[in-house]
């Protein structure tokens, strides 16, 4: 079966694909995207660790049978540029809220400054409001804070973490 993505293209914001530098697309993560540098993509927020091609096909496969998962990339000449993913979150209070929440947004190191993370917020935050979340937050660290400003978030509280003692609790 064709590789479509881990979500419908009509999620996909038509304004913030006219706006992105020529050549470059946004869109779903794809099985594929393994072999298109995807975790070397990530591996510029945080360790990522050895994930092998089954590890990979499984987890996406996973998250494809969800309703929850909406991971994008921004690909430039097959390869993957940027990424950054919104997970929704079913609520009961608010009426049965949405709630979305912005994860792991990465930009290659020698694609930073072109927008593209701006590009990435705008992407996730039009599929937000498509799905019905009433807000998106996120976590980022101080340095990141002029960032999510000027894409439209303002501070609003203050982030608490317990680790536990394995290794995937390393930030
Ligand atoms: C929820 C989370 O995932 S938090 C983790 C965020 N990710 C990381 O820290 C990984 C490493 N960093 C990156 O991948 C990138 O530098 C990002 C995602 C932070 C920014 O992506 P870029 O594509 O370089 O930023 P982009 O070009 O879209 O910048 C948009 C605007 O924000 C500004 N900006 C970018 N980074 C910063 C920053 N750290 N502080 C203040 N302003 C910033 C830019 O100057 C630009 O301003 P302008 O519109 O006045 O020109």
């Amino acid at each position: 079966m064709a590789d479509q993505g881990l979500f419908s293209s009509d999620l996909i914001s038509p304004t913030v694909s006219e706006a992105l530098p020529e050549g470059y697309t946004a869109r779903s993560l794809r099985l594929a995207d393994y072999d298109a540098g995807f975790l070397d993509c990530l591996r510029v927020l945080t360790t990522v660790g050895e994930i092998s091609k089954e590890q990979f096909a499984e987890r996406y496969q996973w998250m494809s049978s969800q309703d929850t998962y909406y991971v994008l990339v921004i690909e430039d000449k097959g390869k993957i540029v940027g990424t950054g993913a919104l997970l929704v979150e079913r609520k009961f209070i608010h009426s049965l809220g949405l709630v979305g929440h912005i994860e792991d947004i990465a930009v290659a190191k020698d694609q930073q400054g072109k927008k593209l993370g701006l590009r990435l917020i705008q992407a996730l935050d039009f599929i937000a409001e498509k799905v019905g979340c009433y807000k998106t937050i996120l976590d980022c660290s101080e340095a990141n804070e002029g960032f999510y400003v000027k894409c439209g978030f303002r501070r609003a509280g203050l982030e608490m973490a317990h680790y536990y003692n394995t290794d995937k609790s390393k930030a």
